[in-house]
């Protein structure tokens, strides 16, 4: 059978014919036959460079050989334990050794249930219920946090089957909004648990915070008795060694952490403070659990692949990250289009919009319709992001110069499609 039949079949026993809402685009998702590297091959044999990488975990390349020896003897010796195992102390301690809030972590199976815990731990730890989020950042899936949220949820922004009496705790403002966050401090900072961002808005594109954003977000927070939640479950381990926070040099109160962190296994994390983090059951009130926490696969897919990402590695995916973007920017110059390339390290994304994105007001701006006809014309000529303007596009340590000279020829090919050139 082909992709389009067993999306047909697909449809009638899951949902939308896809496991998470963002896999699904028009007419039909391709169906995966295999992933080697940077490419990732369909059932209808076609051969793609990868720049969705799963939405983020992938940083050393599909099934990456070191990675797959060390799972594989893992496997030999159980998949499953429900008691402690010493990887989990080692990943621990390489979380922390790497990351410069980190003084104790939990471990947990996904993105989403990092960012529930780390909220909850907030409000145990303040004795407050409120929250801020960003407009169009997305933390998960959870009630808590599908309030303006971007990635799929852009399309379904207050979720059905969320109580009012959740989302009523859940403010949010503009991201890169020194006044709107100060006035809504000013009216509400007694009632607030925690801010929680994305330190570079991954879930509408991408988007960098302004200079001083970050530093203001640690001044404001700390005045005002506020845990501040560093969301890192893209930038962490991808953006840079210590992920968003050493990059930008700002340390929060917690963070979260899940994708590149399992080492293409399903994993999540949070971690931080030690007076914050003593607050988690068995130690104190808060309670978080997990029959999966802690899996010794995803563990020791996580260890091996933190074990290659050293200083040397991240340099060298910020000079292939530099350049794509500069051929990128060469390509939307020469064609004297009205465009956004935006990204660092091995974060991208082109913005179909003539003005700089901030925040998710002016991303929400952009051309989606020619941003589909580009979408689709990369796909025809073997390249595959993610079908919407408002994801990132990411490289891995396995995609070659090559793959990267391709990727340019096809976008500026599609570019030249959508804009009628
Ligand atoms: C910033 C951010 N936080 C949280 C999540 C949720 O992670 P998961 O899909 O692993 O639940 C995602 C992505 O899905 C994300 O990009
Ligand atoms: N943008 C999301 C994560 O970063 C996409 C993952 C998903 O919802 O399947």
């Amino acid at each position: 059978m082909n992709s389009e039949e067993l999306f047909k079949i697909s449809k009638n026993i899951i949902p939308g014919g896809v496991n998470s809402p963002v896999r699904a685009f028009e007419p039909y998702p391709f169906f995966v036959k295999e992933a080697k590297g940077s490419h990732i091959l369909d059932i209808d044999g076609n051969d793609y460079v990868d720049h969705c990488l799963a939405y983020g975990p992938i940083l050393l390349g599909h099934s990456d050989e070191d990675v797959m020896n060390d799972v594989y003897n893992q496997m030999q010796i159980g998949t499953a334990y429900g008691a402690p195992s010493e990887n989990e102390l080692k990943l621990a301690q390489e979380v922390i050794d790497r990351v410069p809030c980190a003084e104790m972590v939990r471990f947990v199976n996904s993105g989403t249930e990092a960012t529930m815990a780390a909220i909850r731990l907030a409000r145990g730890f303040t004795g407050k219920n409120k929250i801020v989020k960003f407009e169009g950042a997305y933390h998960g899936a959870h009630d808590y946090v599908l309030v303006k949220s971007g990635s799929g949820a852009a399309c379904l922004p207050d979720s059905a089957g969320i109580p009012e009496s959740t989302t009523q705790n859940t403010l949010s403002v503009p991201f890169n909004d020194v006044e709107a966050l100060t006035q809504l401090i000013k009216e509400e900072g007694e009632n607030i648990a925690c801010i929680i961002v994305e330190p570079v808005m991954g879930n509408i594109g991408c988007v960098e915070p302004t200079v001083k954003y970050l530093k203001f977000l640690r001044e404001i927070t700390e005045e005002n008795g506020i845990v501040l939640i560093f969301d890192e479950v893209i930038t962490g381990f991808r953006l840079s060694h210590g992920g968003a926070q050493e990059y930008y040099g700002i340390k929060p109160d917690l963070v979260t952490f899940a994708k590149v962190l399992g080492g293409g296994f399903p994993i999540g994390a949070y971690a931080g403070r030690k007076e914050i983090m003593e607050l988690i059951a068995p130690n104190g009130p808060v309670y978080q659990a997990g029959t999966f926490s802690g899996n010794p696969i995803s563990i020791q897919a996580g260890l091996s692949t933190l074990k290659k990402l050293d200083y040397p590695f991240y340099g060298e995916l910020s000079r292939k990250g530099d350049l794509l973007r500069n051929n990128i920017s060469d390509i939307v110059e020469d064609l004297k289009l009205d465009l956004q390339v935006v990204g660092l390290s091995s974060m991208f994304q082109i913005y179909f919009n003539p003005d700089t994105v901030l925040n998710y007001e002016i991303a929400k701006r952009s051309d989606v319709k020619r941003f589909l006809v580009y979408f689709r014309d990369l796909l025809k000529n073997g390249v595959f992001i993610p079908p919407s303007q408002f994801e990132c596009n990411f490289i891995s340590g396995a995609h070659s110069e090559e793959d990267l000279i391709k990727t340019s020829e096809a976008i500026e090919n599609a570019l030249k499609l959508a804009w009628d050139l």
